[in-house]
């Protein structure tokens, strides 16, 4: 009887915990209207809409980049190859926007940032002019590699360099293949194999003047093609061979003696001219051709054979100038400080719509 007494008023309660489904809702809820109800409520839309068209006319109507570099293709000038080549087209720099063409090429660079460095490899970079030119791109920022086989070329000209991490060196003959992997990177190239008459005098050396300047601007090119970088060949005024035109124009194509003495210089240069510009109407490579004078200045071999630095030579030692022929004959020169500047601000140009072949030359 006990268990009468136990209270059970607990057992007529209503079962709170017991689940109990809640009604379906539509399947657009009231849930899902509420942000857009905030947003009419607020007057958010409004925000909203000027949003979007502020980033309409930012997009659309400013172009990302000015008007010129929008072609992709252009002709080449008449005005500089005035053979078959001024009917093609070809590439142009701002193509590679994903490597270095992109970091000036768009207008865009917010104001107070620096220009980012390019990548370059210079051959030939540790001899007279080439070491200059490394310098100079040392010292705007940019990365280099040099490579050179020292034949000519001095370690000395580049130890400055060492133990900056923006600067490397490659004992490397580019007579013979460069396999760089270099993907990512868009490097620029410049070709430097000069002609010291001094040195280049042996039967052995002079052909390998001509191997030089062909072999190794074809390797040169070469790897460019393969990494998609912009090429630089530093050709020469002796393309002019004994020219008969004076001053010389980029239109004059010379007049070489293909036998004569000095003719492994003259015609592997024209030669590395010609490689060069099957590459870029071949295969679009972008090319650069600077057709270089006589330069003197720091660094030149004292025995090179060149008129300045024999004739500076002679007059240390007191002993009297060699003037060759009758002496009528003329030249431009330049410091090399004042060309290299050439070169450098020819890697940067990218409003260039076209291959240019520049011939630095001082006025006569
Ligand atoms: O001792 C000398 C040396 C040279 N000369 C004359 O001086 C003139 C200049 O001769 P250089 O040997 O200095 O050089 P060049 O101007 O012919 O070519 C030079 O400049 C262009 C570069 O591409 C060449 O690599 C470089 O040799 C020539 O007419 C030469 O006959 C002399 O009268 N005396």
């Amino acid at each position: 009887m006990g268990s009468d007494l136990i209270y059970r008023g607990h057992e007529t309660q209503p079962q709170a915990d017991v689940y109990s489904p809640k009604p379906q809702k539509p399947w657009l809820s009231l849930s899902a209207t509420r942000p857009i109800r905030y947003m009419l409520r607020e007057q958010r839309l409004v925000f909203v809409l000027i949003g979007i068209a502020i980033a309409t006319v930012f997009f659309t109507v400013l172009p990302s980049s000015p008007a010129h570099l929008n072609h992709k293709y252009h002709p080449i000038p008449d005005s500089y190859f005035p053979s078959e080549s001024t009917h093609l087209t070809h590439r142009v720099a701002y193509e590679h926007l994903g490597g270095f063409g992109a970091m000036n090429s768009g207008g865009k660079v917010p104001l107070g940032l620096k220009r980012k460095g390019l990548r370059i490899v210079v051959t030939g970079g540790a001899g007279f002019v080439g070491s200059h030119l490394v310098d100079r791109l040392i010292s705007r920022g940019d990365s280099v590699i040099v490579v050179d086989n020292f034949f000519t070329g001095r370690k000395e000209n580049v130890m400055h360099h060492f133990g900056n991490p923006r600067f490397e060196l490659i004992r490397h003959d580019v007579v013979e293949p460069l396999l760089l992997e270099l993907c990512s990177f868009r490097f620029v190239f410049s070709v430097f194999f000069f002609f010291l008459w001094g040195f280049w005098k042996s039967l052995i050396l002079l052909t390998r003047v001509y191997k030089t300047n062909v072999v190794g601007t074809l390797n040169m090119l070469g790897l460019a093609k393969r990494i998609g970088a912009r090429f630089l060949l530093t050709s020469t005024s002796e393309v002019y061979g004994d020219p008969l035109q004076h001053p010389q124009v980029e239109t004059y194509w010379g007049n070489v003696n293909p036998i004569g003495v000095r003719s492994c210089y003259d015609e592997g240069k024209r030669t590395a001219e010609t490689l060069t510009m099957d590459y870029h109407r071949g295969a679009g490579v972008e090319v650069r051709i600077a057709r270089i004078f006589n330069t003197y200045g720091p660094r030149m071999c004292i025995d090179d054979g060149r008129v300045v630095s024999n004739f500076v030579a002679q007059a240390l030692r007191k002993e009297p100038m060699t003037v060759y022929g009758d002496g009528k004959q003329t030249r431009s020169f330049q410091y090399v400080s004042d060309l290299v500047e050439i070169p450098a601000s020819i890697l940067l140009i990218y409003q260039l719509t076209y291959s240019h072949v520049i011939r630095r030359k001082a006025p006569p």
